[in-house]
């Protein structure tokens, strides 16, 4: 800008001091200056002109830049919480918007939390949107050909053979069997050291060390101890841990980088190498040890005494009726491991902490937990308390919380496909060949158009009925924290039992209390860890305050705990 009092000083002195030499060169250098403030404004404005004309240029409401596309929207949105960006941008353009991002990367793609695409992408026209080749040179690496990797027939093969054991009886039998032990033997415990030490704990660590060794024993048939006294590192889990994390650091890197990353070994590309050789050296050991044991044992006993998914899928032959190979094997393990692993111990976590500032929520809990209990007809008061599979589905309020912590907080928070032709989705939105979609769960529970006004409450009523109070399911394309469709998670009705039983012991026994002032933000993970754990203090529960929702009286032998 021109400041007018200096305009006004150069006409005035010009004038007056015609013939002065001195004033002459005063009147240049003023003219001097004035050229300079002149090029200086005819410079701001030919930036300034650029600038807006360039910013002129939007989609979807965001401003998209010569080269850089949409980049910079995405980067102050990755300074907050990216997935509250994403669902800022997806309620103003009511449910789908295209981002555009810079030429040399691989970040163009269509991003929707329109239940009706949703269903038709997931359900109505699966065959058209498989993982796509993208997905999988991006996490081959770790996840090989496994499941969560895989398209068509390799999928189908795996899809079936892992659901049928899934929905076995003995399979449920040995899942609840490993839970209520780990449970027992080894949550309890610690957090019971907690409370008689006075020590904070991450709750979220101590989860995700519940759900690593429960999934492993399902997995593998092989326990890791994560969740052992003293909360030991295992070499495994933090191998597998560093392999997930540098792994999606890939998405948000161009493919050309990382590829040449990759090819000089260095910095995260390096650190994905070797956590995957460590990842690699467990499961080809546990490989080695199970073919060893299976050799030397009868068909009657192999029968009997293993079910796990790596024992199963060993006794299977592939299409060309000949053995799986060691590599497959391990593909099919670390796949399952990554599936219920995190997913479970983070829904947990963001529910403990909406617990925490939803007290009413609580009390509903647990006095359906001791109404429950109440109904035992040998509730013997002296023995600890341990849930039994046919109380855990009657807890329709905890059924119903969960849920609506996963609604709001949903462990998987964006998916990812790729259309194979193309295609327009029942919003009108066009859809090219190779395509990249983005199905962004964590805004679906924002949007108001999805869950009315109240969209971003926690209210756990919402998934109950009226007349009795009973828990309501949802349609997967509305509820997506499970997936939906042909690709429906398999494990989840395994997640919810696994989810409330820990759920429950933990809130029969004690009060969790998040630390005061301790931050709480997703990280950028495939799955929603919170960034800095979740730090609480565990109150026990007094007799007393059990003693109001049970119709029994409780006897503890301990002085004022509960069992
Ligand atoms: C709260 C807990 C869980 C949540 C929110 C959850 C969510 C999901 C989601 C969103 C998918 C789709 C992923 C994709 O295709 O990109 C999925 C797939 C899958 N989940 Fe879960 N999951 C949970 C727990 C588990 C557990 C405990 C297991 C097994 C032990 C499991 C096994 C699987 C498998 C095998 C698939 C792949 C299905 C397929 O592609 O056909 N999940 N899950």
């Amino acid at each position: 800008m021109i400041n007018p009092s200096i305009n006004y000083n150069l006409t005035s002195l010009s004038s007056s001091s015609s013939g002065d030499v001195a004033g002459y060169f005063i009147s240049r250098r003023l003219f001097f200056l004035q050229d300079i403030q002149i090029l200086e404004l005819l410079l701001a404005l030919v930036v300034f002109i650029a600038i807006h004309s360039l910013r002129q240029k939007k989609h979807c409401g965001l401003p998209v830049w010569p080269v850089l596309g949409m980049l910079p929207s995405l980067v102050s949105g990755l300074q907050c919480n990216m997935y509250e960006w994403i669902s800022d941008v997806l309620c103003d353009q009511n449910g789908t918007f295209r981002f555009k991002g810079p030429w040399f990367s691989s970040l163009n793609c269509v991003v929707t939390a329109d239940p009706r695409n949703l269903e038709h992408l997931l359900k109505t026209k699966f065959p058209n949107y498989p993982k796509g080749q993208y997905f999988r040179d991006t996490v081959g690496d770790l996840l090989g050909g496994g499941i969560f990797n895989a398209d068509d027939e390799k999928w189908q093969r795996q899809r079936k053979t892992a659901s049928i054991e899934f929905h076995s009886t003995k399979f449920r039998q040995l899942t609840t069997e490993s839970l209520l032990e780990l449970v027992h033997s080894r949550l309890l415990p610690v957090l019971e050291n907690a409370v008689n030490n006075s020590i904070s704990i991450d709750i979220q660590d101590i989860l995700l060390r519940l759900t690593f060794d429960n999934v492993c024993m399902i997995a593998f048939g092989v326990d890791p101890g994560c969740l052992r006294p003293g909360l030991p590192d295992i070499p495994f889990a933090r191998a597998f841990e560093d392999a997930t994390e540098a792994t999606v650091l890939r998405f948000v890197t161009p493919t050309c980088i990382w590829k040449v990353t990759r090819f000089l070994d260095l910095g995260s590309e390096k650190k994905l190498k070797r956590s995957i050789k460590d990842v690699d050296e467990f499961a080809e050991d546990v490989i080695r040890t199970r073919k060893k044991e299976l050799s030397i044992q009868s068909e009657d006993d192999k029968k009997k005494q293993r079910l796990d998914l790596l024992t199963v899928f060993m006794g299977l032959r592939d299409e060309n009726g000949k053995p799986f190979s060691d590599r497959f094997l391990r593909d099919i393990c670390v796949n399952f491991i990554l599936a219920g692993r995190d997913t479970s111990s983070v829904a947990m976590s963001w529910f403990f902490w909406l617990l925490d500032s939803h007290p009413a929520v609580e009390e509903k809990i647990l006095a359906e937990i001791c109404k429950i209990i109440s109904e035992r007809e040998d509730l013997d008061p002296k023995t600890p308390l341990v849930f039994r599979p046919e109380e855990m589905k009657k807890m329709d309020y905890l059924h119903a919380a969960l849920s609506e912590a996963l609604r709001l907080y949903p462990s998987v928070p964006v998916d990812h496909k790729e259309v194979a032709e193309d295609d327009i989705f029942p919003d009108g939105t066009v859809l090219k060949k190779g395509t990249k979609v983005i199905y962004a769960i964590y805004a679906m529970g924002r949007m108001e158009a999805v869950w009315g006004s109240d969209c971003r409450e926690f209210k756990p009523e919402r998934w109950l009925r009226i007349i009795d109070g009973r828990f309501m399911s949802e349609s997967a394309y509305k509820f997506t924290a499970f997936n939906g469709g042909p690709r429906l998670c398999l494990g989840k009705d395994f997640a919810y039992y696994q989810m409330k039983f820990a759920v429950a012991s933990i809130l029969y026994r004690y009060h969790v209390k998040v630390v005061k002032d301790h931050p709480v933000v997703p990280k950028l993970a495939l799955t929603m860890y919170m960034k800095h754990g979740l730090k609480v203090n565990l109150v026990k529960r007094e007799e007393s305050e059990l003693q109001k929702y049970l119709n029994v009286r409780l006897q503890c032998s301990s002085k004022n705990g509960i069992h």
